[in-house]
């Protein structure tokens, strides 16, 4: 029974990648923008354009691009190669070969965009699982990959790059990217946690406080303002892509964040910086409050309470991320706080679990 659920558990995982909308928006993004009456003549309304998601493709196409002298003449795997677009990018670096490895039903649709490209004979695709495919060649020079979830580890499509590593890179071989690192910070965020989290308070006269309970327990996936951050981010966890092993993927660190003006602190956030440090010159890029749109959004952490806090003060504790036991997919995230003031009608401590489902 549980073999079948997580059997049901994959085949979903897999699903949810065939249909060409999830690779579009690793590719484009929607961009509501407002519309004046005076342009319209009509009352004011937004507009949905349609933008290149820079940062991530960009990302791998400078790190490849610019490292031709990487690429020449190399072998290449590319471990859920989706619509093929990284594939084609080492082609156009000068890769001799490339296998494109993908479960989903996306690679029939890859299959054609290669075609239509002329780089047939430079691509091999293959559908299948990473896990259980055999590859034309015994060992690849380079493995390129976009493994990244949110919260970096959700979805677990890491442990099937380093099984690729462990299985088919050459002694010495490259890895894009290679290293990832976690961020926390707090934030000021009254009005949204009141609309997601206030609202099952009252829900047209009822006590709705059992969906407030599940609403507290799900991180948020959400874009938030740079000027929401109240304390200094703080990295808690760094992955280098050719050393990690799968169970080092589950971690408990500490963390110490630092406020940095007097305000109140409503949630944590957390997110992640990618690094390709094979590059001549290093490409990274970074999925903070501070840097420009990806689709990874940050991940907002909700506290159960609201804590009043005073620049230069300090909040310390751990947190510790795993898979959960029913789906490998899925992260269960525990945060342990302690608010450190010298304030004892502020002092507050606090654990908090959440299941990224
Ligand atoms: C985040 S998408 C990236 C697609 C493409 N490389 C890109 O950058 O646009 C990840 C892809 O990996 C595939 N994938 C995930 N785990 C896999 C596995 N174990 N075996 C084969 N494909 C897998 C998914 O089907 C999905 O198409």
């Amino acid at each position: 029974m549980g073999e079948k659920r997580l059997e049901q558990a994959e085949e979903h995982y897999f699903q949810s990648y065939n249909h060409h909308g999830i690779h579009e928006e690793m590719l484009v993004r929607d961009i509501p923008l407002f519309v004046p009456p005076f342009t319209t003549g009509k009352i004011s309304s937004y507009r949905i354009f349609r933008q290149k998601d820079e940062v991530r493709t960009n990302a791998y196409k400078n790190a490849i691009y610019q490292n031709a002298h990487l690429f020449k003449d190399k072998v290449v795997l590319d471990v859920g190669c989706g619509t093929s677009i990284l594939s084609m990018f080492a082609v156009k670096a000068g890769a001799k070969h490339v296998i494109g490895v993908d479960m989903s039903t996306i690679i029939e649709k890859a299959s054609e965009i290669v075609k239509i490209n002329g780089m047939s004979d430079r691509i091999t695709l293959l559908q299948g699982k990473m896990e259980e495919v055999v590859l034309p060649v015994e060992k690849v020079d380079i493995i390129i990959s976009e493994w990244m979830g949110y919260f970096l580890l959700y979805e677990s499509m890491l442990d099937t790059v380093l099984l690729a590593r462990d299985k088919y890179l050459a002694p010495g071989g490259l890895i894009f990217p290679d290293k990832a690192h976690i961020y926390m910070a707090a934030i000021e965020d009254g009005d949204y946690k009141e609309e997601k989290i206030g609202y099952w308070n009252n829900v047209y006269g009822f006590d709705f406080t059992p969906l407030q309970r599940t609403a507290l327990a799900e991180p948020l996936v959400d874009t938030v303002e740079m000027k929401a951050v109240v304390t200094d981010p703080g990295q808690v966890f760094s992955i280098d892509l050719y050393t990690v092993m799968a169970p080092e993927l589950a971690f408990h660190v500490p963390f110490e964040l630092h406020f940095n003006r007097n305000d109140f602190a409503h949630a944590f956030i957390a997110w992640f910086d990618i690094e390709f440090s094979a590059c001549h010159k290093p490409i990274k890029f970074s999925t903070g409050p501070h840097a420009k749109y990806t689709h990874w959004k940050q991940t907002v952490f909700y506290l159960h309470e609201v804590l009043r806090v005073n620049r230069g003060e300090v909040i310390t504790g751990s947190i510790s991320s795993k898979p959960t036991e029913k789906n490998r997919r899925d992260l269960d995230i525990k945060i342990d706080y302690q608010l450190q003031t010298a304030d004892p009608s502020r002092a507050s401590a606090g654990s908090c679990n959440y299941k990224m489902c």
